[in-house]
């Protein structure tokens, strides 16, 4: 199983430029992430600070107890080989065969023998598709496969975490597609802790567990898919949707005269630049069929539903949504057993696409501290682990 990743309070800048400050947030075991933000936020700054390629002025990263912010340089090496990193490019080389890039870290950091390298290799290959291009140049094959040559290069080593930057960038949308759906079968195999970093709206709708945004050097907030998914929080539902109207403009910030000139121009009927409004919760993608369900789905189940009562209503309603009859029947015996709390007495529809009333509605504006979201609040009544089987732990 993967590894959880917690970070406390980190801090990054350069010389006097702030990237961001005081981010927290942890990134459950085995479970899919997305980190989104506008371009220049520094997604891929946090990214090289999590595997200690840059180190923070401030804060903690914590994975297996050590610290990588501040350990000795061999428990820093320790630490790294649980990483797998997709760079943005494949960052292959270009004058070796894909056969021989993905090989490297096996010849660099292992002392395997050449005939068990050929086995990973190929077991690799073949996870991402890619069996039959060995021989090939990086300069011979599409950006698309590039990508599948860089994570088969990512995996020889057993990483625990996996750490993609921008996996889609340069791919048309049908291997965009793709590759979402490898990633999740990927991780219905390996489970592995997965962290993605991307601008695209529909791999940030369907790939992954949690969902977090950076936006003017914080992180505006980081928890379960449906809370972003469901969120008014102008920035967010600004990205997720991809318009112009809202708080992020070509240069990162708006200042408030821009921000009423594009409203008033949307009011007298100019486009607002986005193709349609998505709001709500779409369907989470699921492993191919024929592949083991998920054990980082179960576990996320399990850990949503604890705090459930702390999201907003309807992050909630979009949670409750998803769960099958006998879920959600299993859910609400636990709750009145547990926390002897009134429960809704049906299984929503379908979260709706908008929050159900004007109450709710400002409800789900206000921006959710990422801690709160993470974890229930110290003063609600601590309630005890909801299990699949309905029994109490
Ligand atoms: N080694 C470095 N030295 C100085 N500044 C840097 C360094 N690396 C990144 N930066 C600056 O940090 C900021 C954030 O960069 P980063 O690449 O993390 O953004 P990003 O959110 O990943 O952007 P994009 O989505 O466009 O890839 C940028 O202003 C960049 O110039």
């Amino acid at each position: 199983m993967g590894v959880e990743v917690v970070v406390e309070g980190l801090s990054k800048s350069f010389g006097r430029q702030a990237i961001w400050r005081d981010v927290t947030l942890t990134l459950p075991s085995g479970e899919v992430s997305v980190l989104l933000g506008p371009s220049g936020t520094g997604k891929s700054v946090f990214l090289k600070c999590l595997i200690g390629l840059l180190k923070p002025e401030k804060g903690r990263v914590v994975i297996n107890g050590v610290d990588l912010c501040s350990c000795p340089e061999k428990d820093m090496y320790e630490i790294r080989k649980l990483f797998g990193v997709l760079f943005q490019d494949g960052a292959l080389f270009g004058s070796m065969s894909i056969y021989d890039n993905v090989a490297f870290p096996l010849r660099e950091h292992t002392r395997k023998s050449e005939k068990e390298i050929h086995n990973i290799v190929m077991s690799k290959m073949d996870m991402v598709g890619m069996l039959g291009a060995e021989q090939k140049l990086p300069g011979e094959i599409s950006g698309g496969m590039r990508k599948r040559a860089g994570l088969a290069r990512a995996l020889v080593l057993d990483p625990q975490i996996i750490l993609c930057d921008e996996p889609d960038s340069g791919l048309d949308p049908v291997r965009t597609a793709y590759l979402s759906q490898l990633l999740i079968d990927l991780n219905a195999q390996i489970d592995a802790t997965i962290l993605i970093v991307t601008h695209n709206i529909n791999v940030a709708r369907t790939v992954p567990d949690n969902l977090g945004m950076l936006f003017r050097k914080e992180l505006v907030m980081f928890g379960p898919r449906e809370v972003l998914l469901t969120s008014e929080e102008p920035v967010v539902e600004q990205f997720l949707n991809g318009r112009r109207i809202g708080p992020i403009g070509m240069s990162e910030e708006k200042d408030s005269a821009q921000m009423a000139q594009e409203q008033a121009h949307l009011e007298a009927g100019h486009h607002d630049g986005s193709s349609e409004d998505m709001r709500g919760v779409v369907p989470q993608l699921e492993p191919t069929p024929g592949l083991p369900p998920r054990d980082a789905a179960r576990r996320r189940r399990q850990r949503v539903m604890q705090i459930l009562h702390t999201l907003p209503e309807p992050a909630q309603h979009g949670i409750l949504a998803s769960l099958s009859r006998e879920d959600f029947d299993r859910y609400q015996d636990w709750r009145r057993r547990t926390a002897g709390m009134a429960m809704p007495t049906a299984l929503p529809e379908r979260p709706p696409s908008r929050p159900v009333s004007p109450q709710q509605a400002h409800q789900a504006t206000r921006p959710i501290p990422p801690q709160q979201v993470q974890q229930a609040p110290a003063t609600r009544p601590r309630l005890r682990p909801w299990r699949r089987d309905g029994g109490d732990q």
